[in-house]
């Protein structure tokens, strides 16, 4: 079994970290937070390349999240920041498909995020990416371009919280299991797509991905 189908298989679970780029949130209007924000996708959200990402019927305003994706190596309950990365298998990039208009009037209600982020389709993934390949999380380059233009041209070193310190502040509240993964947040630059955009993301020069929307 390759590393990326055993993360498929595996990953139980999909923990997001919301607003950890200061010029994310303020596009978006909302504060830089104290504390990191968490929220869930089901792993039925999962894509790969070859796949399309379908806007989900009713959403008038689906937004492209580049993201670093972590992925958990063995089982963390409560560990530290400093021995955090030991707890990381490798990486993987991710975007965090976001269905704007609901998560707007969620948020209006008070209500939860979990369809505006956790429809089919809203979380494609690359292939796994080897732990030494990365050998700094908190420094490396993220983009995506919406047919061919650039959207999104971030780095890692501007999240607000690092890697370790998201890893061990999850492991908190969760018990990190093999393969699930750990979305860490989206620098600035998020757009409006509609059917027919192509979308191809990178990080650094270690691997690319593409993938089109479909209605
Ligand atoms: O929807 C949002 O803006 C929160 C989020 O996922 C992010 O900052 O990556
Ligand atoms: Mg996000």
């Amino acid at each position: 079994m390759s590393k990326l189908s055993q993360f498929r298989t595996f990953g139980k679970k999909i923990v997001c970290v919301g607003r950890n780029y200061r010029e994310h949130a303020a596009e978006l209007g909302n504060p830089v937070p104290s504390k990191p924000i968490l929220f869930l996708k089901p792993t039925s959200a999962y894509i790969s390349e070859g796949q399309a990402i379908k806007i989900p019927q009713g959403c008038n305003d689906l937004n492209h999240e580049v993201e670093l994706g972590v992925v958990i190596g063995s089982k963390a309950i409560q560990v530290a920041p400093e021995e955090a990365l030991n707890y990381v298998g490798g990486y993987a990039l991710g975007l965090d498909m976001t269905a704007r208009d609901w998560q707007s009037e969620a948020k209006k209600q008070g209500h939860p995020w979990s369809l505006a982020k956790g429809f089919d389709t809203s979380c494609p993934v690359s292939a796994f990416i080897e732990k030494e390949k990365i050998p700094d999380p908190n420094n490396i380059d993220l983009w995506l371009k919406v047919n061919g233009e650039t959207k999104q041209a971030g780095n890692t070193k501007d999240m607000i919280f690092s890697v370790e310190y998201l890893v061990s502040y999850a492991s908190q509240y969760f018990t990190l299991e093999p393969g699930d993964l750990l979305l860490t947040g989206t620098p600035s630059g998020v757009s409006k797509l509609k059917p027919g955009d192509i979308i191809q993301a990178g990080l650094g020069n270690l691997i690319s991905m593409q993938f089109k929307v479909d209605k």
